[in-house]
């Protein structure tokens, strides 16, 4: 039992780890995630596609599935022992969330799996049970200069992100950084398990939706190919947002929209937090280099679109609205105020005077 014994102990949760995404044309998203960005097949039939990074050894990082409203199935996440699945169950239970266990051969791969929505409204999945596919780091013959090589975090948009937190936080996630201001509103915070900056982080809005799922690749040049070689498609019109430099997690990122509207960032060399008093980071949410260290502008888009995710039956979740102040509102706009220097000069060309 954990230390208020109103609640059992959560799960002990090792990695995010999959993420299953519903898409329109299986065709088209296969092209997008294997011909341009490289992800692995795993396995795959007319009605599912498992792929995985090339650093990968469990079974799949990303389940694209054919169906007719794009949206999340399913956030996985691996927990260290199969007993802890029995964990999960009761947590989720003891909270009163819909709990489903399912045998082995449930999704491709995977043993058993304990599937919940979530306290937000997400669709959580817990496994321990893998089957293991060949390790291709070495196998640099089949590295493009795109290099992907592992599933990073993802990122869920919820309305009060001070609850989701504190949920996040009450299932064993160590909170590394976040956005506030001064009246102490919260817009978005980031969340680990792994000894990185975040196996998922909460960006306020309306939800619960799937803001992005991150794929890392080990260098710079690797995110710098991807965009040369979009150009070299003509479909830099998959670009969102970058490349760039992130205030938040120290990152070097870029943000795609896929076939379907999903947003994929590929993400690379933040920086470890392992210890246990890894000291939090707080950004002020005028800063104007949180979000991109280097001053440039986050598109409207990049705050307004998501995802929808869908229920334990597969219909879409209700969406609600986000009742705290949205950052798109108190940054960018006539209204908005962000600055590069506290007190410096709001005029100029950067954020917030022309946007
Ligand atoms: O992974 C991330 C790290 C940092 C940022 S931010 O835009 O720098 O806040 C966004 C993000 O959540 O995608
Ligand atoms: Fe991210």
């Amino acid at each position: 039992m954990s230390e208020d014994n109103a609640r059992p102990a959560p799960p002990d949760i090792v990695r995010c780890a999959y993420l299953e995404l519903v898409v329109s044309d299986l065709a088209a998203s296969r092209e997008f995630y294997v011909d341009v960005l490289g992800l692995v097949v795993t396995e795959e039939d007319e009605h599912e596609i498992h792929l995985r990074g090339l650093e990968e050894f469990i079974h799949h990082n990303l389940v694209l599935r054919a169906g007719p409203v794009p949206a999340t199935a399913a956030f996985g996440f691996r927990v260290r022992h199969p007993r802890e699945l029995d964990r999960a169950q009761e947590y989720y239970r003891a909270l009163g969330c819909e709990v489903r266990r399912e045998a082995a051969g449930f999704r491709r791969g995977v043993g058993e799996v304990v599937r919940v929505r979530d306290p937000l409204g997400f669709p959580y999945e817990f496994f321990h049970d893998v089957r293991h596919v060949p390790r291709l780091t070495w196998n640099y013959e089949r590295h493009g200069a795109g290099a992907i090589v592992r599933l990073d975090h993802f990122n869920q948009v919820c309305p009060d992100v001070t609850r989701g937190a504190r949920y996040l936080e009450d299932l064993g996630f160590r909170r590394t950084e976040d956005i506030r201001d001064e009246e102490g509103v919260t817009y978005a915070a980031w969340f680990a398990r792994k000894d990185t900056v975040h196996d998922t982080a909460l960006t306020g809005g309306a939800g619960p939706r799937m803001h992005h799922v991150a794929f890392a690749t080990h260098e710079k040049h690797n995110i710098l190919y991807i965009c040369d070689k979009l150009g070299a498609l003509r479909r830099t019109d998959v670009i969102e947002r970058g490349p760039g430099r992130h205030g938040v997690s120290n990152a070097f990122y870029l943000y795609l929209r896929d076939p379907d509207g999903h947003r994929v960032e590929i993400y690379t060399q933040d920086y470890y937090t392992g210890d246990p008093d890894n000291p939090l980071v707080t950004w002020d949410v005028h800063d104007n280099q949180r979000r991109d260290w280097w001053g440039s502008p986050v598109v409207p888009s990049w705050y307004n679109e998501a995802s929808r995710v869908l229920d334990l039956d597969g219909e879409p979740v209700p969406v609600l609205e986000r009742e705290e102040s949205r950052e798109l509102d108190v940054t960018i706009g006539a209204d908005g105020f962000s600055y590069t220097r506290k007190g410096g000069p709001a005029e100029g060309f950067k954020v917030g005077t022309q946007l």
